[in-house]
């Protein structure tokens, strides 16, 4: 079954009509790339996936999201949801306290109090974020202190450390050097085994490098979706090649 089932899917920022008509599956232990120019509404459907537009004043969303068959936008707890449904972000963003602190923050509000049991989580969730040699002699200290690159894998360690099923970044490397980018590129083909992954990417390199499926977006219509082999070798529609040849936006 696929991880999100997306119908008729219509977003408003008040009277600006962001999202149209969006109809998607996106797969299971897969990478989802999505691309498109600026604008175009790639964010705007990252955070209808988790609801995070629900802090948003003035949004008005139309259509069926369903996670696991199950339509989020219906009765789900949205707090459940944002557990199972975890976000990373284009700019690191630790929280200012330690580095373990940060990763047992995410369990402890979810009741996880036990001493033992909270090391247990922090270390698997930075193993897992490929960062544990890194930090594991520095875990008292402040995050502030780490690298941007750093940082970013550990926001990625504190999001997987409630474990959720699917993991959503929006432009995770965009502040990021390359060695830093790649690390990150490597986590994510990594993860994608026991996550869904939904990535925001303005990097198309990047995009057809560790992507399995990619959705091009256009002033708020997904244009094309596919395997990213076929969009990047032999696309569908004239204006994805347009793209991603680098003829516009
Ligand atoms: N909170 C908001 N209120 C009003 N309009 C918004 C809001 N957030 C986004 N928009 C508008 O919705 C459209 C889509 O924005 P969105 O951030 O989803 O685009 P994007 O494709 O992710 O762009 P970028 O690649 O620049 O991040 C844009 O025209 C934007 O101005």
């Amino acid at each position: 079954m696929d991880k999100f089932t997306i119908s008729n899917l219509d977003l408003y920022y008040d009277d600006f009509h962001a999202l149209k008509d969006v109809n998607l599956n996106l797969p299971p232990n897969e990478i989802t790339a999505f691309i498109g120019p600026s604008g175009c509404g790639k964010s705007t459907l990252l955070k209808s996936l988790n609801r995070m537009n629900d802090l948003v004043e003035g949004c008005r969303i139309t259509g069926k999201v369903l996670l696991d068959g199950e339509d989020i936008y219906g009765d789900m707890n949205v707090n459940h949801l944002r557990k199972r449904v975890g976000m990373v972000f284009q700019k690191p963003n630790p929280f200012p306290m330690s580095i373990y602190d940060n990763i047992a923050y995410g369990p402890r509000t979810h009741g996880i109090h036990s001493r033992a049991k909270l090391d247990d989580i922090v270390e698997k969730s930075l193993r897992d974020a490929a960062i544990w040699e890194e930090v594991k002699d520095r875990l008292k200290l402040s995050a502030l202190g780490m690298s941007g690159g750093q940082q970013q894998r550990l926001c990625i360690a504190r999001a997987l450390a409630v474990e959720p099923e699917v993991l959503l970044m929006d432009e995770p490397t965009s502040a990021l050097d390359p060695i830093s980018t790649s690390k990150i590129e490597d986590l994510a083909i990594e993860l994608k085994k026991d996550y869904t992954i939904i990535m925001v990417t303005h990097n198309m390199q990047q995009a057809a490098r560790i992507s399995d499926k990619t959705v091009f977006f256009l002033l708020g219509e997904v244009i094309e979706y596919g395997e990213t082999e076929q969009v990047f070798s032999v696309p569908n529609n004239k204006k994805t090649e347009d793209y991603i040849t680098g003829r516009f936006g």
